[in-house]
C-alpha cells in the first residue's frame, strides 16, 4: 500500500535502521539550538538582531527552537551566492548536474530515518507518512537528475540553407517559498527541476517548520554542489517579500495559500518574473454506486486523513450517490473512529498533531460553525451533523497533553452552500454531500473557485472518463486518490494555481528558450 502512495517503483519500505531505533528520538526530547538558515555553503546565524520567534513541536506543544527571520542583508547575501553558484552551476552539461543530483538522492535516502524524524517533531505528522514525504523527495530528485541530461533545442532549416536553432537555458537565480504541510518534500520538489535546468535556487521554508531543509542544503553541499547552489533563509511574510522583489531573482515558485500566492504574483509582476503558484483547494471526491465501495471507502480516508488533513489537493467535499450513502457512511464513519491518534513518532499511530495551536483552534472553529450553520438548501433549520470526531483529543501519555491533537471528523447532511463545504478548512474534516445524476453532480462539483483536484470512483470505464473530461482540476483521480508520482505534473486550474510541479513539463517552467537565427547567405536588405 505504501508503495502505491507514491505511485511509482520505489525500494521496498524498510522498517528503521537499528542505528534509527538506537537513536531513541521520543517526543519532547529534541532541542535545536543549531543555526538554520544556509548560504554559500554552511550554515549561518542570522546577524541583524531582529526578535526570534518561537517554534513548536507539535506533539507536545513545547519549544522546540527559535526562529531569526533574515533581513534585507541576509536575503541579499544568500541571493548573492546563489547568483555566484549559477555560473558554473549552469555551464556543466546535464550528466555532470544528474551525477551531483544522483549522490544528494543517495545521501537522502542514507539519512531517511534521521530527516522523517526531524520532519514529525517539527510537524506533528505521522513518522510513517513522514518517510513516504523523505521518499518522495529523493524520488523526485532522481527523477530531475534522469530529465537534466534530456534538455535540448530544436533545429529548424529554413530557405537558402539558413537554419535556426533553439536553446533551453536556465532562468538564473530562483527563489522557492515553502508551505508547513510537507517542509522537506515541497524543498525537494521546487529544488530538484529547478537544479536539473541549471538555476541556482534560494529556499524559504515556512517560519512553523524552519527545521528540514537546512537538511537538504547540507545534503547538496555534500553531494559536490558548488557553494551557493541551494541556499536556505529563514523568515515569514517580510522575509519572502525581500526575496519576491530582489533584482537579482529570476523566478519564484510558491507552496501555499491563495491569498499569499495573489500578493506573490502581484510582487513578481513589478520584475515581470515569472512564477509557478501551488495554491489550495476544495477538491471533490465523486462516488458512484457501482463503485467497487470497498476501494471508494478507502480512497475517501486517504482524500481526508492524510498529515491531519493538512494537504492541498484533499477531496473534502465527498459526494456520494444516495442509493450506496448509508453504506458508504457506515463504513467511512467506522473506519475514521478505528484511526490510531496520538504520538506521531510511534509506529503504531496513524494520525499525529495539528501543525499549531492557532490552527486546530481554526479547524475545530470550522466544525463548530458547520454544526450551527443553517442553509436555505435544506428544509430543517440544523446544520451539519456530525457523525464522528470534530473534538480536542488529549492523548493519555502526559507529555502529549499540550499537543496539538484532534480527532478526525465525517459530517453529513451538508449542503453546497456552507462554510464547510465552501472553504478549505486544512484539517481532518470530511463533508458528507449525497447526489442522484452525474449531470447535477458535475455542475455541483465545478462550482467552486479552485481547482486544484478531484476524483471519481465508478467501474463505469466510459463514464469516469467522460466525468473526469468535465472536471476543472489540474490533477483528477480514476479510483485512487491523493498518489502524487513525480514523473506525473501535479499544479491546479483556477485560483489552485499557475503552472506544474513534477513531470516532464515543470522543465517548462524553470527554463527558458533562446532562438538563434543563422543566415547562410547574403543579407537581403531593403535599403
Ligand atoms: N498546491 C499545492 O501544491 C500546495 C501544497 C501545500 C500547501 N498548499 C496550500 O498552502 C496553504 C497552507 O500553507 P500555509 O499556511 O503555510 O500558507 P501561507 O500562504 O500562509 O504561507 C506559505 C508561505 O508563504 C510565506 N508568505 C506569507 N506571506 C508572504 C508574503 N507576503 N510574501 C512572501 N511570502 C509570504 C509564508 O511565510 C510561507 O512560507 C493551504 O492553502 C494549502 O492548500 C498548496
Ligand atoms: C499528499 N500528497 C499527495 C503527497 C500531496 C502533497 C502536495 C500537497 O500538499
Amino acid at each position: 500500500m505504501l508503495r502505491r502512495l507514491l505511485g511509482s517503483p520505489s525500494r521496498p519500505q524498510t522498517a528503521p535502521t537499528l542505528s534509527a531505533a538506537m537513536r531513541c528520538l521520543s517526543s519532547g526530547s529534541v532541542d535545536i539550538t543549531v543555526p538554520l538558515n544556509f548560504w554559500a555553503g554552511r550554515r549561518r546565524t542570522s546577524q541583524e538582531s531582529r526578535e526570534k520567534e518561537n517554534v513548536y513541536e507539535p506533539a507536545t506543544g513545547r519549544v522546540l527552537c527559535h526562529l531569526e527571520p533574515c533581513g534585507g542583508e541576509e536575503v541579499d547575501q544568500a541571493v548573492k551566492a546563489a547568483k555566484s553558484a549559477f555560473g558554473p552551476w549552469s555551464k556543466m552539461s546535464g550528466m555532470e548536474r544528474a551525477r551531483i543530483m544522483i549522490e544528494a538522492a543517495h545521501l537522502i535516502e542514507s539519512r531517511r530515518e534521521e530527516i522523517a524524524e526531524m520532519e514529525v517533531v517539527n510537524n506533528g505528522k505521522s513518522i510513517t507518512e513522514a518517510r513516504l514525504d523523505v521518499d518522495s523527495a529523493r524520488l523526485c530528485i532522481e527523477y530531475y537528475a534522469g530529465l537534466a541530461s534530456t534538455l535540448a533545442g530544436q533545429h529548424v532549416q529554413l530557405s537558402g540553407g539558413s537554419f535556426a536553432y533553439t536553446r533551453r537555458e536556465p532562468l538564473g537565480v530562483c527563489v522557492g517559498i515553502g508551505a508547513w504541510n510537507y517542509p522537506f518534500q515541497i524543498a525537494a520538489w521546487k529544488s530538484a527541476p529547478a537544479l536539473a535546468c541549471g538555476n541556482s535556487m534560494v529556499f524559504k521554508p515556512s517560519p512553523v517548520t524552519p527545521v528540514t531543509a537546512v537538511l537538504l542544503a547540507e545534503i547538496y553541499a555534500k553531494a559536490g554542489a558548488p557553494e551557493g547552489l541551494f541556499n536556505v533563509v529563514q523568515g515569514g511574510q517580510e522575509t519572502g517579500s525581500l526575496l519576491c522583489y530582489h533584482p537579482d531573482v529570476d523566478k519564484v515558485s510558491f507552496t501555499g495559500s491563495v491569498p499569499t500566492g495573489q500578493k506573490i504574483m502581484e510582487m513578481a509582476s513589478k520584475g515581470v518574473k515569472p512564477v509557478t503558484l501551488e495554491l489550495g483547494g476544495k477538491s471533490p471526491l465523486i462516488i458512484f454506486k457501482d463503485s467497487d465501495l470497498e476501494n471508494a471507502v478507502r480512497g475517501a480516508l486517504m482524500a481526508n486523513f492524510l498529515t491531519q488533513g493538512q494537504v492541498c489537493s484533499n477531496g473534502t467535499r465527498v459526494y456520494v450517490q444516495k442509493d450506496v450513502l448509508a453504506e458508504f457512511v457506515e463504513e467511512v464513519v467506522k473506519r475514521t473512529q478505528a484511526i490510531a491518534i496520538g504520538d506521531p513518532l510511534l509506529e503504531s499511530t496513524r494520525m499525529g498533531a495539528l501543525v499549531s495551536r492557532p490552527h486546530l483552534d481554526k479547524v475545530l472553529s470550522f466544525v463548530e460553525q458547520a454544526k450551527k450553520e443553517a442553509s436555505p438548501l435544506k428544509c430543517s433549520s440544523n446544520g451539519a451533523k456530525v457523525l464522528c470526531g470534530g473534538e480536542r483529543f488529549v492523548p493519555s501519555d502526559p507529555k502529549l497533553k499540550s499537543g496539538y491533537y484532534m480527532t478526525p471528523c465525517v459530517l453529513s447532511d451538508c449542503t453546497d452552500d456552507m462554510t464547510c463545504v465552501r472553504e478549505e478548512i486544512f484539517g481532518p474534516v470530511m463533508s458528507v454531500l449525497s447526489f442522484e445524476t452525474e449531470q447535477e453532480v458535475l455542475q455541483r462539483a465545478n462550482n467552486t473557485t479552485f481547482g486544484l483536484a478531484a476524483g471519481v470512483f465508478t467501474r463505469d470505464v466510459t463514464r469516469a472518463h467522460r466525468v473526469v473530461e468535465q472536471l476543472k482540476a489540474g490533477s483528477c483521480f480514476i479510483n485512487n486518490y491523493n498518489i502524487t508520482p513525480v514523473e506525473v505534473p501535479f499544479g491546479g486550474y483556477k485560483m489552485s494555481g499557475i503552472g506544474r510541479e513534477n513531470g516532464q513539463v515543470t522543465v517548462e517552467f524553470y527554463s527558458q528558450l533562446k532562438t538563434v537565427f543563422v543566415e547562410m547567405g547574403d543579407v537581403d536588405s531593403l535599403f
